[in-house]
């Protein structure tokens, strides 16, 4: 059985150009985000209660309407909750099922919300990706085409970023500043390393 290593950090933080990185090693990597989208979609209980709680025009020809209900979620912590409640635990089951099949020495989840949702109570380790708050806003207002108070919305329902790295068992500091590369390394070699350990253990 695989080490299960989640990877987290906020909004905008680098994750997803991290994990590529860790892709070109070899390693699995399992994406909530998307995970979370493909449940909100493909399953049938999920989508049902996902009407209930914002009616029939949640979906546009079978298509989740996401803006609409970002507009919501993001503007009423209530729903947010309730949205979180149907669709994080279906999700952290997947994750369970898709780990338990890899291989590899390790495997990661991403997500930015890893500890908000209580995925990480599952996890052997976690990884951090850490970047100063100016440049997640910056960065995600030219990913997405959005204004900044729509990321400063979603940043305040996440853990504060210098108190999420401090759950972290590892950080990647990623503020175009440090090369990201040799610290994805420095990483890997060390998780590997504790597998092997935990392996010669039996
Ligand atoms: C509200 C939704 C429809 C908005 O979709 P949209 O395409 O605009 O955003 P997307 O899903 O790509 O998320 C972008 C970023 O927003 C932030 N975010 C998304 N959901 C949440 C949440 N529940 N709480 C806090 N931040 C969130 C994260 O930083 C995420 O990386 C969507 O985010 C959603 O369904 N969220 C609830 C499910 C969830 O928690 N997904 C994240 C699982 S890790
Ligand atoms: N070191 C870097 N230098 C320059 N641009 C970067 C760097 N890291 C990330 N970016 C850019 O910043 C944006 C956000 O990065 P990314 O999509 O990896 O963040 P994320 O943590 O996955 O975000 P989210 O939680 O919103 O999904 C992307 O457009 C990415 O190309």
């Amino acid at each position: 059985m695989p080490l299960k290593v989640g990877i987290t950090g906020g909004i905008g933080s680098g994750k997803t150009t991290v994990i590529n990185i860790f892709k070109t090693l070899g390693i699995p990597v399992f994406d909530a985000d998307a995970a979370a989208k493909k449940a909100m979609h493909e399953n049938i209980d999920v989508k049902k209660k996902i009407i209930e709680l914002f009616g029939e025009s949640a979906y546009i020809n079978n298509e989740l309407d996401r803006k609409y209900i970002a507009g919501i979620v993001f503007n009423d912590a209530l729903k947010l909750e309730q949205l979180n409640a149907i669709v994080h635990p279906v999700t952290i089951a997947m994750a369970e099922e898709w780990m338990q099949q890899q291989t590899s020495h390790y495997v990661l989840k991403e997500a930015a919300i890893l500890f908000e949702s209580g995925a990480a109570a599952g996890l052997d380790y976690v990884i951090g990706v850490f970047a100063p708050q100016h440049i997640r806003i910056q960065r995600t207002m030219n990913r997405d085409k959005v204004s900044r108070e729509e990321v400063l919305k979603r940043m305040a329902k996440q853990i504060d970023e210098h108190m999420k790295m401090k759950l972290c068992d590892f950080v990647i500091t990623n503020d175009e500043q440090q090369l990201v590369i040799p610290q994805v390394l420095k990483v890997h070699e060390k998780l590997l390393s504790i597998k092997n350990e935990r392996d010669a253990k039996g």
